[in-house]
């Protein structure tokens, strides 16, 4: 079974879905590897006009680093190669030249919240768990997730679901404006319904006004302020706090 899957609708929507259910689509190399081939694609095909990032299943969106894979790197060096990596297909989401959509299809912790914040707009099914829980296990967001979402939120409301490292409701993180609508039921034509207006304009038009968005951020540095976030949380990353977290989920069920 292929960790991810990349479909190109006729509606003009480009879907990139993480296809790791048995694992609640955790994101290992082969689905960062993934992300760069739906983002080339999505940048060549004159076809394209969204890209919308999803998962397989009913359960997950995406709950962030394969935590197994990702286990093996100790030290802060390790940490940062592979953290950096994602951090800069995160920062190429971002900055996405076409609209961009996070479609919520279950659960979406740590790094999987990250992805979310990196799309333009964010659906949810009810009922959805999402939270930046990094802080659980001793670390910080590690691909640059809390630098966009101060873009994307009032800092102090960013801040706030930082620093609690918590869980929310799909129907709190609406309140906060973190996601644009919620659904009972979602898939792909949930996504076409929600841009259907969008994709209804030239690819011109739509390319234009995301250049105004992202000179903003060229102009605010956000590269910058997501490099030097992803280089602090590979400091923490080496502490025997966050391994020893790791250590107790990952053995949570063998007890
Ligand atoms: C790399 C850093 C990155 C960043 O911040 O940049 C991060 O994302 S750090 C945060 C890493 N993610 C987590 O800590 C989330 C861990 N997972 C969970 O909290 C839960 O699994 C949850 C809420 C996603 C889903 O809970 P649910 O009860 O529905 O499922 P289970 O916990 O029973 O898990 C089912 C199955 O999936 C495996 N699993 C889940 N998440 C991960 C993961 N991130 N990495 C590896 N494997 C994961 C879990 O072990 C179970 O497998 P099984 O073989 O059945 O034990």
């Amino acid at each position: 079974m292929d960790d991810f899957i990349i479909t190109s609708h006729p509606s003009g929507i480009l879907e990139w879905r993480i296809n790791r259910p048995e694992k609640r689509n955790a994101v290992n190399f082969n689905v960062i590897k993934g992300l760069e081939e739906a983002l080339d694609w999505a940048e060549k095909d004159q076809q394209v006009k969204t890209l919308v990032i999803t998962g397989t299943g009913k359960q997950a969106f995406c709950s962030g680093g394969d935590l197994d894979e990702f286990h093996q790197l100790k030290t802060s060096e390790e940490a940062f190669s592979m953290l950096s990596k994602m951090g800069n297909l995160l920062y190429r989401l971002a900055t996405f030249i076409k609209p961009t959509l996070a479609l919520i299809n279950g659960s979406a912790v740590g790094g999987g919240c990250e992805i979310a914040t990196a799309c333009d707009f964010r659906i949810a099914k009810k009922e959805c768990k999402m939270g930046f829980i990094q802080g659980r296990l001793g670390i910080t967001t590690g691909w640059g997730g809390a630098s966009i979402l101060y873009e994307k939120l009032p800092p102090q409301e960013a801040m706030k679901i930082l620093l609690e490292a918590n869980t929310y409701s799909t129907d709190q993180l609406k309140e906060l404006g973190f996601v644009q609508e919620v659904f009972e039921k979602i898939d792909i034509h949930t996504a076409e319904d929600y841009l259907s207006h969008i994709l209804k304009n030239h690819l011109h038009v739509l390319m234009c006004y995301k250049v105004a968005l992202v000179s903003k951020w060229e102009h605010s540095a956000l590269q910058s302020r997501m490099e030097k976030e992803i280089r602090n949380c590979s400091i923490l990353w080496e502490k025997e706090e966050h391994h020893q977290a790791v250590e107790k989920f990952r053995t949570r069920k063998k007890e």
